[in-house]
């Protein structure tokens, strides 16, 4: 299926009532959605295959980060149930991604896509000091994704100011998925590293992940429709 628009709507929700409320009114060729830890921890696997039985492509944020045996099984388990993109956290190492990249070879065409998680959108370079990490945001976002390349990752997930970066030293083809994106206005809430949807396609973001401000939003559809006008 071709899906005309980049956003990929984060369905955060604590209920199925609000899931099911909220996407009877998407259409599954204009956006694609996300199920992350919440929704899964809740309602497992069989919410991802209700969504799929509307026609959306799912993005399962799993943001897999273990032992590669492990990571590779969690892997493969997401491309039984088809989903269209799944992901592991980059700094698991460069054993732990080529192991999930080696636990979709036998998927082949119909493997999902698969992305790596660099710094979280939630984190300054100050917080990074506080994890140990003395490099700022953008040079571990670089050194990741360098490593997530070299492990045969398809792309990462980074914030909108990191894209005109990778996208010069990783080219065109790879993925560049892009939360921590806010209408302008809109309350960044826990995100440090922000942009507009406007700003984040321009600087090259492939995929824009959004959330709260859609799904929060008295107006949800207004919301979206609002982001996709903006990205014309
Ligand atoms: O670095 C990351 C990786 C994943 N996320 C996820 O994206 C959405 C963003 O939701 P908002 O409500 O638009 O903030 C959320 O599900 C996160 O788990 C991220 O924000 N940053």
């Amino acid at each position: 299926m071709s899906v005309s628009s980049p956003v990929i709507i984060a369905l955060d929700f604590p209920e199925l009532a609000s899931v099911e409320q909220f996407v009877a009114q998407l259409d599954p060729a204009q956006c694609r959605l996300k199920v992350g830890k919440e929704l899964f921890t809740r309602f497992g696997p069989d919410v991802v295959r209700r969504l799929q039985s509307q026609g959306f492509e799912i993005f399962l944020d799993l943001k897999f980060h273990d032992i590669p045996n492990t990571v590779a099984a969690a892997v493969a388990a997401a491309a039984d149930l088809g989903v269209w993109m799944v992901n592991v956290h980059a700094s698991g190492g460069a054993k732990m991604m080529a192991a999930a990249r080696k636990a979709l070879l036998p998927f082949g065409q119909d493997a999902p896509l698969l992305t790596a998680v660099t710094v979280l959108t939630s984190m300054s370079s100050e917080e990074l000091k506080h994890i140990g990490v003395q490099a700022d945001a953008q040079e571990q976002v670089s050194r990741l994704a360098a490593l997530a390349a070299e492990s045969g990752i398809d792309g990462v997930v980074c914030s909108a100011w990191e894209v005109e970066m990778l996208k010069l030293q990783r080219g065109e083809d790879f993925v560049l998925v892009t939360p921590g994106i806010r209408p302008e206005g809109a309350d960044s809430g826990d995100q440090k590293r922000i942009a507009t949807p406007a700003r984040a396609i321009e600087m090259g973001s492939h995929y824009l992940v959004v959330g709260r401000p859609i799904t929060r939003s008295d107006k949800p559809m207004d919301a979206l429709a609002a982001i996709n006008q903006s990205l014309s």
